[in-house]
This record gives structure tokens, C-alpha cells and sequence, in this order.
């Protein structure tokens, strides 16, 4: 996902008050639990595809990415376009650094085309650290961000997703579904 709707080259501004982002918007970007569950009930079945799978060193990743997360010799990134029935919802780029790829983590690396939530949220070892609010300003219009640091048996990673028009986020007609 190296066109410039990549997160990491992508111009997010991040809010430094979430009251800036409106009530039902911020409803969906302060999820707490999986976000491949909260868009499962909506009724859609979600399939996930993966766009670039790789290592980079940390001068690959954008500064505002190096920042939120440890020294590492070399980062894991999953980049990837998440579905609602036919219909692409969300980008996601997910930052991993290698120490936290240890044990049944290392599975990370080999997820495909399964969500990354389906993993995450499967143990009882997940926090999050954070969640950061955003708006991308792309040729698709302003879209929604959201950037987490959550850790896995205190380990960290990196997740930022991109909401796109289609998905009930931006959807218009989706106040009257949630109501
Ligand atoms: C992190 C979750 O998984 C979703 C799936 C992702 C993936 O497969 O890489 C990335 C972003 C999430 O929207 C979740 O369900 O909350």
C-alpha cells in the first residue's frame, strides 16, 4: 500500500482534543474491543487483504510511527484492505517491532488473510496503551484515522486505520442503523 494513501505516507492530522471529532464519529474510533467484530455486526461478512507483508529497518518508517514505538533493528509491517461484503472499509498498517515477535506472537508475521483482531483479541494478554483520533485529507475526501498502541504481554505494536467512505463510519445512513 505504497500510494499516498498509505498511512505512513500519509498526511494524518492527529487531534490533540478528541472532543474535536463529532460524538458519533468518535463513537467508532474509541472502540475498545475488536474492530472486525464491531463491523460483524453490521450484518457484513468481513474478509481481510493483505497488501505488503515485510521487514523494514527504522529509518523506513515514517517519524511519527518511530516515535510511538521501541528501538528495534528491524520492524514488521502488515499493510492491508479490510472488507465489509464486497465493499473496502478500512486500511490498516500494523507496526511491529521484532522484539515483540516472540513466541506464539511470532505468529503475527503468518496471519494472511485472517484479521489481525481474530489474533489480538483471541488471549487475555492485550492492553492498549492509546488511542490516537485523525483525519486524512485524500482524494477520497477527509477519512477518519485512528492510531493505537496496544501490547501484547506488555510487548508493542503499532496499529493505525484509515476509514474509508464506504464503511458505516462515514455512512450517513448508518445513524439510523446504530440507533
Ligand atoms: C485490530 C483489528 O483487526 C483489524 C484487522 C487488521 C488486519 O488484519 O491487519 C487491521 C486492522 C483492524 O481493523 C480489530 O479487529 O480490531
Amino acid at each position: 500500500m505504497s500510494d499516498s494513501r498509505s498511512p505512513e505516507k500519509s498526511p494524518i492530522h492527529w487531534f490533540d482534543d478528541p472532543s474535536q471529532v463529532p460524538a458519533d464519529v468518535a463513537d467508532w474510533l474509541m472502540e475498545m474491543g475488536s474492530m472486525t467484530r464491531r463491523f460483524e455486526k453490521q450484518g457484513v461478512t468481513v474478509t481481510v487483504k493483505p497488501q505488503n507483508e515485510c521487514f523494514v529497518s527504522r529509518e523506513e518508517l515514517g517519524e511519527s510511527e518511530a516515535q510511538q514505538l521501541p528501538e528495534s533493528a528491524r520492524y514488521w509491517i502488515r499493510e492491508i484492505v479490510l472488507f465489509g461484503d464486497a465493499q473496502p472499509w478500512l486500511l490498516g498498517r500494523t507496526v511491529i517491532p521484532e522484539e515483540t515477535l516472540t513466541g506464539p506472537d511470532l505468529a503475527l508475521v503468518d496471519l494472511g488473510t485472517v484479521p489481525l483482531g481474530r489474533y489480538l483479541f483471541s488471549g487475555n494478554n492485550l492492553s492498549r496503551d492509546y488511542i490516537h483520533l485523525g483525519q486524512l485529507h485524500s482524494e477520497q475526501g477527509a477519512l477518519w484515522a485512528r492510531r493505537s498502541r496496544l501490547r501484547l504481554s506488555d510487548k508493542p505494536l503499532l496499529l493505525t486505520e484509515i476509514f474509508l467512505p464506504d464503511s458505516p463510519v462515514h455512512r450517513p445512513q448508518n445513524k439510523a442503523e446504530q440507533e
